[in-house]
């Protein structure tokens, strides 16, 4: 099922470990609405907060069971901004907003990321939030963003930001059914051994929101999140802010959700827009049955060992 819309239309946080423990999760026939808000995202991080929710009400309207945002979505991309506009996770004016939405709305949400302080310390951090807006999961980025392709893009996350050294995953109920949820932060969804050790702990569902640009989206957006969804037969969803061509960093847009198989269940194009996937779950377990890659992995020659223990 595919649907694109306009968009003129606990504080718990799970820090997971490696475990092959809910392998029941695999096995499920859920059917879950997934919505991607591709923000416009300006530098008055009020008018974004505002827009965010905005979007998500219409998301949660039309029969969304799972909002995803973009990475950045309170904040212009880019190192000078993060001081600006960082927020402490516990008094957060962004994430008391979609908190306060997640329980109005009485749906999950994957509240992209936006720049946190810590300890002195600033993180590029996605949370997650349940239908009671509860935040169940905590990921600060894992990988930061340090690239030199000469002539077309340089950009250094570590010049502001410190990495995560947590991994993150929640679990999300929906008609009786629970499936598991693994996080990422763009970057992070070039690292394949990230994406595998989530199977591992039995995810069904990657999240990524992103923003990848100009140079790198044309090449590699779709192309990573097939892989990830190929090697590892799950779903993958992909959320960026619209493209702004005026803005400092230029997002390539084109969020997207990918399906066990590889195929693409819904993609946005570059602008402001809500759209919609199903996610049905009972193709995870059919195709791994189909094509026994995961399930014949030869641990006797090679295995992923996970130290975020
Ligand atoms: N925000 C990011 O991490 C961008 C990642 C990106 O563009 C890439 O090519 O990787």
């Amino acid at each position: 099922m595919l649907r694109v819309l306009g968009q003129n239309f606990l504080k718990k946080s799970i820090a997971t470990k490696f475990s092959s423990r809910m392998s029941h999760f695999i096995k499920t026939d859920m059917k879950l609405n997934i919505a991607l808000c591709q923000l416009d995202v300006c530098d008055d991080k009020r008018t974004n907060i505002d827009n965010a929710v905005k979007n998500i009400r219409e998301a949660a309207n039309k029969g969304a069971n799972l909002v995803m945002l973009p990475e950045c979505f309170n904040s212009p991309y880019g190192t000078k901004h993060f001081p600006q506009y960082a927020e402490g996770l516990e008094d957060s004016e962004t994430l008391s907003a979609i908190s306060s939405v997640a329980s109005e709305k009485n749906i999950y949400i994957v509240a992209g990321s936006i720049p946190t302080i810590e300890n002195g310390k600033y993180y590029n951090t996605s949370c997650a939030y349940n239908t009671k807006g509860e935040r169940i999961a905590v990921l600060r980025k894992v990988h930061l963003f340090d690239i030199n392709v000469p002539g077309k893009i340089v950009f250094q996350e570590s010049e502001i930001l410190t990495a995560g050294d947590q991994f993150a995953t929640f679990e999300l109920e929906h008609d009786d059914k629970t499936i598991k949820v693994g996080m990422g932060i763009c970057f992070d969804i070039r690292f394949a051994e990230m994406a595998q050790i989530y199977q591992k702990q039995n995810c069904s569902l990657l999240v990524y929101p992103g923003a990848f640009n100009m140079t790198t989206g044309p090449a590699h957006w779709e192309l990573l999140a097939r892989a990830r969804a190929v090697d590892n037969q799950l779903f993958v969803a992909l959320c960026s802010p619209a493209r702004n061509t005026s803005s400092g960093y230029v997002a390539y847009g084109h969020s997207l959700i990918v399906d066990p198989w590889g195929s693409k269940v819904v993609e946005a194009d570059e602008n402001p827009t809500v759209v919609f996937g199903e996610a049905d779950f009972s193709k995870v377990s059919e195709l791994r049955d189909q094509i026994p890659s995961v399930k014949n992995k030869r641990s006797d020659l090679y295995t992923l060992i996970n130290h975020n223990k």
